[in-house]
């Protein structure tokens, strides 16, 4: 029987790791759970977001989807941080390139993400929030990456409240000021980090490009970004 700890999560609070990967996508994280950690149970189904916990390499580890944008991420990472006792949360993402030397399957770890939500506003404080990483596991994360020997990028990203946006060229002005890539949660979990005094990073795949023309398909975005859940993992060790 589970204990219903909040209100759009249930399960029993000890049956949810101290950190949780969380791709935006479901069925990412089933695929996470399947294929990288030993014994997984699933915690959550609740609307289907699939919540499971198992071990990595001895450690237990979570991962849960946030489904797609900053009101659900938020939400999500709300309730595991203040309801459920996590302390860690690395976002699992797909995200789209602005820079030429981006290309699709690379990975970026956010820095920092400028936003076009209302999310930093929301806050009762006389200064405007800056989305930022926990220190300590974007330094953790590039560790990952040069000891898996997979190439990175760090920097500022944008998450957007919309995938079509009705400014056509906004993707040329994220460009010109040096972002690097565009998704759609970073500002939010970083944001419930903050105000919640926990951690957490943003791990993300190029699955397309604006400005070079390179996509993959959906069944390539489910499957094929392995190289960012090795990474993700590995983060997660010091923390798990
Ligand atoms: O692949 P995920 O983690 O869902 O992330 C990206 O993909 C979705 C849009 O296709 C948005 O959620 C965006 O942030
Ligand atoms: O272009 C893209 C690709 C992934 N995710 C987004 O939000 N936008």
């Amino acid at each position: 029987m589970f204990e219903s700890v909040s209100a759009c999560i249930r399960c029993n609070k000890e049956d949810v790791a101290k950190v949780v990967l969380m791709p935006g996508d479901p069925l990412r994280a089933k695929f996470i759970a399947e294929h990288y950690l030993e014994d997984p149970i699933l915690f959550n189904d609740v609307r289907n977001m699939l919540g499971y916990t198992g071990t990595y390499k001895g450690r237990r580890v979570s991962v849960m989807g946030s489904g797609m944008g900053i009101p659900s991420m938020c939400l999500y990472a709300h309730e595991l941080y203040t309801q459920v006792g996590v302390d860690a949360i690395i976002r699992v993402g797909t995200t789209g390139g602005l820079q030429d030397d981006l290309h699709a399957g690379d990975i970026v770890i956010a820095q920092s993400a400028a936003t076009n939500s209302s999310i930093a506003s929301l806050y009762d404080s006389p200064v405007k929030l800056a989305p930022t990483a926990s220190w300590d596991m974007l330094r953790d994360a590039v560790r990952s990456c040069e000891a898996l020997g997979y190439g990175y990028q760090v920097g500022q990203v944008v998450s957007s409240d919309v995938f079509y946006n009705p400014r056509e060229d906004a993707p040329q002005r994220y460009r010109d000021l040096g972002l690097l890539c565009v998704e759609m949660e970073t500002a939010g979990l970083y944001i419930e980090a903050q105000a919640s005094h926990k951690k957490a990073i943003s791990i993300l795949s190029v699955s397309d490009t604006f400005f070079t023309g390179e996509s993959l398909s959906a069944d390539e975005r489910e499957r094929s970004f392995t190289n960012m859940m090795e990474v993700s993992l590995e983060t997660a060790l010091p923390y798990a």
